[in-house]
């Protein structure tokens, strides 16, 4: 029965893709008639879903033929975690909780399928698994709408100064009786590179055709499909012509030990005195250090981050003193829609695992 409704669900999601090729979540939620003709009132597996918030669509898709267990506390408590991690088939693993060897043996031999629930899996020790044969999924696409959004807000702040000039208001210092007060940097006719060009990154260059920029370069390890590179009016440049070129920059990459601190002092030198650095991947991508150096002596115009270098960074940071650097929470998912089809792909994940189907998102 279960694995009847897996083949629905899979069918449901071939009808009704949108644009960025992730069913809406209205089609998995319950009471869908498509799926209440079908669903199963059995209760075949246990599934942990690893966090109190994660949106009811998620769980609901679960409950429909799962025993449902979850996590009662925020942040979530790695004892509580590893307690009721015990004995279950399937997990919806929310957060960025380390996902181990030792969550694993907790867990015990007759776990079978994991969803993440977040595109980057930088928190999995994806070897470990792989070595279990457990299949693990994730939910990118779905949120690339949400996260791109966010990269626009933060590349316009950034480069017209929002942050600097809040704070002129915040001291009292309104001077805009100088011609050439808070000038900022031009979208306009500007060449914008992507490091990494994946779904985010194109949706990100989607929303900026808007703004009529000149060019779009991107740096990535294989060459994007030609139509994709027309559509953008894209070329693929190595990374240091993507420093020198590029007015803005912006990271959209995973987090891999070929990227980590990719983003240091010598991409800096090699960069525009004018150009603004976008990051909304990983904070680890970026040299944080390196990174204030550079803001702070004017080598590069300023710095838009949803991302930082730890998480939660501290309130007593050096970076948030700083006049030309927009920080925020790493809040780029964090839309009501978003997050609800992000459980939904999860659980659909966590379902085609536990039926040994390939699930909806593999992260391998
Ligand atoms: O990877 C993701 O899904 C986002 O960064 C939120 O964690």
């Amino acid at each position: 029965m279960l694995n009847r409704f897996i083949g629905l669900s899979a069918a449901i999601v071939g009808r009704s893709s949108r644009s960025n090729g992730f069913p809406s979540s209205s089609l998995f939620k319950a009471g869908n008639p498509s799926q209440n003709r079908t669903m199963s009132t059995g209760k075949a597996f246990k599934v942990l879903v690893t966090h109190p918030e994660v949106p009811q669509q998620g769980i609901d898709l679960l409950k429909q033929n799962c025993e449902v267990i979850q996590l009662q506390s925020v942040p979530i408590n790695r004892a509580e975690l590893l307690e009721k991690i015990r004995g279950v088939d399937g997990v919806l693993w929310a957060g960025h909780e380390p996902l181990n060897a030792e969550a694993l043996d907790a867990a015990g031999p007759q776990l079978k399928s994991i969803s993440a629930m977040s595109a980057g899996i930088d928190f999995v020790d994806v070897p470990e698994l792989k070595r279990r044969k457990i299949p693990l999924g994730h939910t990118p696409t779905v949120l690339n709408t949400a996260v791109a959004d966010l990269a626009v807000g933060l590349l316009i702040a950034a480069s017209r100064r929002f942050h600097e000039g809040r704070k002129k208001i915040d001291n009292d210092q309104w001077e805009n009786y100088h011609l050439n007060w808070l000038l900022g940097q031009d979208i306009r006719d500007s060449t914008v590179g992507f490091y990494g060009f994946g779904g985010i990154g194109q949706a990100i260059a989607k929303r900026l055709s808007g703004f009529d920029i000149d060019k779009v370069l991107y740096t990535t390890r294989r060459r994007v499909h030609k139509e994709i590179e027309e559509e953008y009016n894209a070329k693929k440049v190595d990374f240091d012509t993507l420093l020198a070129d590029s007015d803005f920059i912006v990271i959209a990459s995973p987090l891999t030990k070929d990227t980590q601190g990719i983003f240091n002092a010598t991409a800096f030198n090699k960069m525009k005195k004018s150009a603004v650095l976008i990051n909304i991947a990983r904070g680890k991508i970026v040299n944080q250090d390196e990174l204030y150096e550079a803001l702070k002596s004017n080598r590069i115009f300023s710095a838009g981050l949803d991302v930082t270098d730890p998480e939660p960074l501290s309130p007593k940071d050096k970076l948030l003193t700083l006049d030309n650097a927009v920080v925020l929470p790493h809040i780029g998912s964090a839309t009501n829609r978003t997050r609800a089809d992000m459980s939904t792909i999860a659980a659909h994940n966590v379902l085609r695992g536990l039926a040994g189907e390939p699930m909806l998102s593999p992260a391998y």
